[in-house]
C-alpha cells in the first residue's frame, strides 16, 4: 500500500534571484517539474527576514505539489525536467559582482539551467536561467538535486559517436557541428568521438568494424544521402552480428537498438524534417540530448535473390529517378541541383511502362487519404504495428510470405513513387504522402500515370499546397507492405540468364543504335533510392516495421509558443 507521506522524492522550494528580482523557485521531482514565479516585494518580506533566502524541503510531496501548482499561475514559468538540457553552476559576470546587491556578499552563488523553448514551426533553442542564492550551501544543494533528477533520465546519451559529411548539402556540415552542435553537446556532459568522412561510404564501413558497445547513439551530419550510408552501415552490422543474409528478401531482419540522430547539413533533410517537423541543426542536437527516441519502418530492396538497398525515404522511379540522374553532373550547383533537373525533368516529360504489383498492408488503422498525419506519440502507428505484432504472431511468420492478394497493375507512368514516411522537406512541407506514418509497418504507394504536361504540373504544384494531391484521376496511392516493380522492356528481353539487367540494357544499346531517331534511351528509367541511383530496374520492396529508432519524437502537435512569447512556456495543469 502506498503511505500517505512519502518521504521521497522531496519538494525543493526557494526564494532565489534572477535579475535581481526575486522567484519563488520549486522543484518537484513527483512531477518531474522545475517552475518559478515572480514574488512581490510583500510575500518576499513574508517569507525570510534576510528577503533573499528560504529553503523548505516539503516531505509532503504529493499534497502540496498540488497546492502549489494552484497557487503558480499566470506570468510563471514551468519546465519539464525531461526538457532540462544542463544544469552548471554559473560563470560570475564581473557586472553582478560589481553591482551594488552584491558587493555585501563575500561570494555570490549561482547556477544555470538551460531549457528547451519552443519555438515557431517545430523549432527548439535553448533557453537559458540564472539562479542566485545567498549560500553557497544553498546553491550546492540545488545543484545536487537537478543534477540527480537529470541523472535519473537514463534514456539520455552519455557517449555519441559522430560521423560529418563535409560535402553535404553547402558543404557546410563540420562548420555546423562545431558551431552549433558541439557547444550543446559538451554543456549536456555528452562525450562524442567525431568522424570528419573522407570518402563516399567512409562512414557505412566504419561502422562494421567499430566497438557499438561505447556508444547511446550515433549521429550523422549530411542529408538524407548520409543517413543512408549510417542506415546501411548500422542495420548492415546488425544482420552481420545475427548471422542474418540481408540477401534473402523475406528474412526477418534484425532491429537495430541503437538510436541514430541526424544533424540535418544537406540537400534536401527529408528524413530529419518528416521525423523532428524542420530542418534546424540546434533542434536535432536537443532531441538527441534530451535522448528522444522514434522508431522508423526501413524497406528493403531486393533484385531477385540479390540485396540492393534500404530505403527510408523515397524510392521513386519516372519522375524523381530522372530528377537525380540530371542532377548528377551538377552536384557544384549543391541544393539547387535538384530544382535546376526538377524542371528540365518536367519539360523532358517522359512516361515508362512497367508492371506494379503489391499486397496491401490490411493491419493499419490509417489509409493515405484520411488526412491523419504522422504525429508524435502517433495512436495510428501504435496501434497498427501492435496489430502487425499480432497477426504475425497468429499467422507463425509465414504471414511475410503469404501469397494472398496480390493487386497488379500494368501501365504508363509518369512516376512510381513508394515512401514510408511523409517525405516532408522544406520545398515540400507536407512531402509526397501527407499522411504516411514514420512506424506503422507500411508505405505508401504512389502510381502517377500518363498524363499532360499540364496535368502533371497541376500535380507537382499541390505538394506545395494544403491540397490533396492525389487528388486527380491519373492518380493512386495505396499503403502497402511490399510491393514489386518490373518495366515493360525488362519482361520483353527477359531471358534465363543470371544477370538480366544487364542483358536487357546490352539489348537496348543494340536497339538505339540501330535506330538512331528513336526515343529507345528513354524507354526506361531509374530508381532514385534516398537519392541514389539503383543499378536494378526490375526490384521488389518489403516495408520492415520499427527496424531503427531515431533521436527525434515524431512532429508534436501544437506549438506552445512562439517567438514572440518565448517565457509563457507551459501551462501548469
Ligand atoms: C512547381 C513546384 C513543384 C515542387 C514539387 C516539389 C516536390 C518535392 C518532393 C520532394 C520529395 C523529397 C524526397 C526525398 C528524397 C531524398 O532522399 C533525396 C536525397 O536527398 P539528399 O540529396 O539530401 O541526400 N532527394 C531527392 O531525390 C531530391 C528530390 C527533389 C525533387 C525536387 C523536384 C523539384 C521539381 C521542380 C519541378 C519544376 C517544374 C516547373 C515547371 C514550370
Ligand atoms: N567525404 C566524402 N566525400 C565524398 N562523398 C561523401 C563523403 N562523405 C559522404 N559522402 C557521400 O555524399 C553523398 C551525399 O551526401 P549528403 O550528406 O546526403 O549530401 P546531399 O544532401 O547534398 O546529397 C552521400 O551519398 C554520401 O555517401
Ligand atoms: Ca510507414
Amino acid at each position: 500500500m502506498q503511505p500517505e507521506y512519502l518521504p521521497f522524492p522531496a519538494l525543493l522550494c526557494s526564494v532565489l534571484s534572477i535579475s535581481r528580482q526575486h522567484y519563488e523557485v520549486t522543484l518537484d521531482p513527483g512531477r518531474a517539474l522545475l517552475s518559478w514565479r515572480k514574488l512581490r516585494p510583500r510575500s518576499v518580506k513574508g517569507r525570510t527576514r534576510a528577503g533573499i533566502c528560504l529553503t523548505r524541503v516539503l516531505h509532503r510531496a504529493r499534497g502540496l505539489a498540488k497546492s502549489f501548482s494552484r497557487q503558480i499561475t499566470s506570468g510563471s514559468v514551468t519546465v519539464p525536467l525531461t526538457e532540462i538540457v544542463s544544469v552548471e553552476e554559473a560563470e560570475i559576470d564581473g557586472k553582478y559582482c560589481n553591482s551594488m546587491k552584491w558587493q555585501h556578499m563575500c561570494k555570490p552563488h549561482a547556477f544555470t539551467v538551460r531549457y528547451i523553448k519552443r519555438m515557431k514551426k517545430h523549432r527548439w533553442r535553448c533557453g537559458e536561467v540564472t539562479f542566485w542564492c545567498s549560500e553557497e550551501q544553498m546553491c550546492c544543494h540545488w545543484l545536487q538535486a537537478l543534477n540527480d533528477a537529470l541523472n535519473q533520465q537514463t534514456h539520455r546519451p552519455k557517449h555519441l559517436l559522430v560521423y560529418i559529411n563535409p560535402y553535404g548539402g553547402c558543404k557546410k556540415g563540420k562548420q555546423i557541428y562545431e558551431k552549433k552542435v558541439a557547444p550543446l553537446f559538451s554543456a549536456a556532459g555528452i562525450a562524442a568521438d567525431v568522424v570528419v568522412t573522407e570518402y563516399a561510404n567512409h562512414a557505412r564501413d566504419n561502422l562494421y568494424d567499430v566497438n557499438l558497445e561505447k556508444y547511446d547513439g550515433i549521429v550523422c551530419v549530411g542529408g538524407d544521402g548520409m543517413f543512408s550510408e549510417v542506415l546501411h552501415g548500422l542495420i548492415g552490422r546488425v544482420q552481420k552480428d545475427s548471422h542474418i543474409d540481408h540477401n534473402n528478401p523475406s528474412a526477418c531482419l534484425s532491429r537495430c537498438s541503437i538510436r541514430i540522430g541526424i544533424v540535418p547539413a544537406g540537400s534536401t533533410d527529408c528524413v530529419c524534417y518528416a521525423t523532428v517537423g524542420i530542418n534546424d541543426p540546434v533542434t536535432s542536437a536537443l532531441h538527441i540530448i534530451l535522448g528522444d527516441c522514434q522508431p522508423l519502418d526501413v524497406c528493403s530492396i531486393h533484385h531477385k535473390k540479390n540485396f540492393l538497398k534500404y530505403s527510408v525515404s523515397l524510392l521513386g522511379y519516372g519522375f524523381y529517378g530522372d530528377v537525380l540522374k540530371g542532377s548528377e553532373n551538377n552536384r557544384w550547383l549543391g541544393p539547387a541541383r535538384y530544382d535546376f533537373s526538377g524542371f528540365k525533368t518536367f519539360l523532358t516529360h517522359h512516361w515508362y511502362e512497367g508492371t506494379v504489383s503489391f499486397q496491401p498492408a490490411k493491419w493499419v488503422i490509417g489509409s493515405p487519404r484520411d488526412n491523419k498525419p504522422c504525429t508524435s506519440g502517433c495512436h495510428v502507428c501504435r496501434q497498427s504495428s501492435k496489430q502487425l505484432q499480432e497477426l504475425q504472431k497468429e499467422q507463425n511468420c509465414r504471414f511475410e510470405h503469404s501469397e494472398e492478394e496480390w493487386t497488379t497493375i500494368k501501365g504508363k507512368f509518369m512516376a512510381i513513387n513508394a515512401v514510408s514516411l511523409s517525405c516532408a522537406c522544406p520545398r515540400s512541407p507536407k512531402g509526397l504522402s501527407p499522411a504516411a506514418h514514420l512506424a506503422d509497418g507500411s508505405a505508401d504507394l504512389i502510381l502517377v500515370r500518363k498524363c499532360s504536361r499540364l496535368n502533371f504540373l497541376r500535380h507537382l504544384i499541390r505538394h506545395t499546397s494544403k491540397k490533396d494531391q492525389f487528388e486527380f484521376p491519373f492518380v493512386e496511392v495505396y499503403r502497402v507492405k511490399n510491393f514489386q516493380f518490373t518495366p515493360k522492356h525488362f519482361e520483353e528481353y527477359d531471358t534465363e540468364s543470371t544477370d538480366i539487367g544487364n542483358v536487357s540494357k546490352k539489348n537496348f544499346a543494340q536497339i538505339c543504335t540501330d535506330h538512331p531517331s528513336c526515343v529507345c534511351s528513354h524507354v526506361n528509367s531509374s530508381w532514385n533510392c534516398d537519392g541514389e541511383t539503383l543499378d536494378q530496374t526490375a526490384i521488389e520492396m518489403r516495408v520492415h516495421c520499427r527496424l531503427i529508432h531515431l533521436f527525434a519524437r515524431g512532429i508534436e502537435d501544437a506549438p506552445l509558443t512562439d517567438d514572440s512569447n518565448p517565457s509563457k512556456i507551459l501551462p501548469m495543469e
